[in-house]
């Protein structure tokens, strides 16, 4: 798991699921790690005949260069890393949003093997026929499929093989280390993937034409050890600015709900909120991420520190503090939505699934 913020949202999330079967590749991108032997540590650790792992997925940052990424992995000296492939996911709710911010991302579909369309469900057959007919144009010989919740035949990923010799379709400077490092610390300064003190992340390499997508952005990581209270966060979301283009993390709400933690994902104008029981003995924290272009991040960070509940904040009182965050709360079929009470599911206006 490769998690652009410094807070490793992704890798929590699988961590639970997936065990000793995971590494986490925080804070940063790795494909500005500055040599391959950064990722070799890493693949030594999964690819030992003791951990019988059959597969190796790097899930890269989204906003990662997968040229990069199969630079890097073409280059392992380990004898039992092949590379297997690229697959690329495609918001099909975001696409045409996402290639207009981003033009880069045309070039990445044409480097793919796999291309999976996600988010099917999210637009009309129309629209996901002249998404298809898009990705088939600007692919080259790759599997396309259409998914939901990324639901896709397993078998399509282990039996991926890449398209033709990749190696030979990279040039010698896409395979070749970018540039030498300026004489920083390790994992500091342009290049090292990680933000710098207002968030910015840029590329180290000299080549002009190497852009990085992450390099137009910035990332906010938000921590709170005092719960954050509903209303406020919901009149921070619902006010969000046009560049915060994703948001994920945990929240706590303290008394508002002393049972859950809320896993939180906006992406665009999606808002979605996934109520889950706290472990026993777990620490209550807030931990969010924020990632967008042009974002004022100390005047972000600043709105959200305003959110945290204060001494004249009385959760137990305000029984209907939580209604404007479970309308985000999508319901299982059949079930009520597991809330702070048993009145939860009566919330008012519950949103199933439409873009707030
Ligand atoms: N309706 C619908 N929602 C989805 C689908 N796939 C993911 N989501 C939801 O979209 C939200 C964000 O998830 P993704 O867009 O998959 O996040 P991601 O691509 O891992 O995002 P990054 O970490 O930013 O790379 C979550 O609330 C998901 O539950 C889908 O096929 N349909």
């Amino acid at each position: 798991m490769n998690d652009f913020g410094s807070i490793e949202i992704d890798a929590m999330a699988v961590a639970g699921a997936l065990g000793d079967s995971t590494v986490s590749l925080g804070n940063g991108c790795l494909c500005c790690a500055v040599d391959a032997s950064e990722l070799d540590e890493y693949l030594e650790r999964l690819a030992g005949p003791a951990a019988r792992i059959d597969v190796i997925v790097i899930e890269a940052s989204g906003l990662a260069e997968p040229q990069e990424l199969m630079r890097m992995v073409l280059a392992s000296e380990n004898p039992n890393i092949v590379y297997g492939g690229l697959v690329e996911v495609v918001d099909a709710a975001e696409f045409d949003a996402t290639r207009q911010r981003h033009p880069e991302v045309d070039r990445h579909l044409g480097i793919a093997d796999l291309v999976v369309v996600n988010k099917a469900d999210r637009v009309s057959d129309a629209e996901r026929e002249r998404i298809l007919a898009e990705v088939h144009r600007l692919t080259d010989r790759a599997a396309v499929v259409t998914a939901s919740y990324g639901r896709v035949d397993v078998a399509l990923l282990l039996d991926r093989k890449p398209v033709g010799e990749r190696v030979g379709q990279l040039s010698f400077d896409d395979l070749h280390d970018h540039g030498e490092q300026a004489d920083l610390p390790e994992g500091e300064g342009p290049g090292s993937g990680r933000p710098d003190a207002e968030g910015h992340v840029a590329c180290g390499c000299d080549d002009p034409a190497h852009h990085h997508l992450h390099a137009g952005y910035e990332s906010l990581a938000f921590t709170s050890e005092a719960p954050l209270n509903p209303r406020r966060l919901m009149a921070f979301l619902d006010s969000r600015p046009e560049g915060l283009y994703r948001i994920k993390g945990y929240v706590d709400f303290g008394a508002a709900d002393a049972r859950n933690r809320y896993a939180v994902h906006a992406v665009g104008r999606f808002l979605r909120f996934y109520p889950e029981p706290w472990e026993p003995g777990e620490k209550r924290l807030t931990q969010l991420v924020l990632i967008g272009s042009g974002i004022d991040v100390a005047a972000l960070d600043g709105e959200l520190t305003l959110c945290r509940e204060n001494d004249e904040d009385a959760p137990h009182t305000d029984e209907f503090g939580m209604w404007g965050v479970l309308r985000y709360v999508q319901e299982p079929e059949g079930e009520p939505v597991s809330g702070p009470g048993s009145d939860a599911a009566s919330a008012p206006g519950p949103d199933s699934g439409s873009d707030d």
